[in-house]
């Protein structure tokens, strides 16, 4: 049985609603994200508990600093062998490459390239020109010129990211299922299928899955248009 491109992204302080989320979607998923709101709250031994699960974890702790800082976490974080991590692209090639130096064999390192809240506005507001396409473009290049495996865009970019990297991994969050109410604080958006026909590897899922009233019931909807 190949295992579903979805990585549930299970954004809480809750452990225990944490466990139960896992639980209940575990047959529907490929795997589970904890973020920096979990992080913050369980550290390293909450991640091992939801690893006690038996599912895949991805650690999306978006690291972002000089090379040599981002590279001791890394190394402080390669116990917990994570099957994805996350580095800011914007942190340059050297951070990059020493963060995948630095990770254990088997985690993917991968880079966020544009935030998937931000808009062309948003990106001028930095002062980063307001194209959002050329600037994933532009850190998928230097991410795969850095040696990751690959990067994180909407599911707007990833055809044009595929076709600059065919080998790369690409992750896509903001997705949002077509009967879904509401786009939250996402700009960047589109539905499950249309994201993987575009040429994501795996599908980032929250919100849609984790506030619906059943999530299992939500996963298994998101599943089936796949
Ligand atoms: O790296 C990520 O996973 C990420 C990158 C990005 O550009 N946008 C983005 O939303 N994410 C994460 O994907 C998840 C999206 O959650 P929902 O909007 O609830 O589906 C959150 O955990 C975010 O931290």
């Amino acid at each position: 049985m190949t295992r579903s491109p979805i990585y549930v992204a299970i954004d809480t302080p809750d452990i225990a609603r944490a466990r139960e989320i896992a639980a209940r979607v575990r047959n529907h998923v490929g795997g589970i994200k904890l973020g920096l709101e979990f992080f913050s709250a369980h550290g390293q031994a909450g991640v091992r508990e939801m690893a006690a699960l038996d599912l895949p974890v991805f650690l999306d702790l978006k690291l972002h600093d000089i090379p040599n800082t981002v590279a001791k976490a890394v190394q402080a974080l390669a116990s917990l062998k994570p099957a994805i991590l996350t580095v800011h692209a914007a942190g340059g090639l050297a951070m990059m490459e020493d963060a995948k130096a630095a990770a254990p064999v088997g985690t993917k390192v991968v880079a966020v390239t544009v935030l998937t809240s931000l808009d062309g506005n948003d990106l001028d507001s930095i002062g980063v020109a307001p194209d959002t396409h050329a600037q994933v473009e532009r850190l998928t290049l230097l991410a795969r010129q850095a040696g990751l495996d690959g990067v994180v865009c909407s599911g707007n970019e990833v055809k044009a990211a595929r076709k600059l990297w065919p080998q790369g991994f690409f992750v896509v969050p903001g997705i949002r299922p077509a009967d879904g109410n509401g786009h939250a604080d996402q700009k960047r958006v589109m539905t499950p299928r249309q994201a993987l026909d575009q040429g994501a590897s795996i599908l980032v899922i929250g919100r849609p899955i984790t506030q619906a009233d059943d999530p299992d019931q939500a996963a298994r909807a998101i599943e089936a248009t796949l």
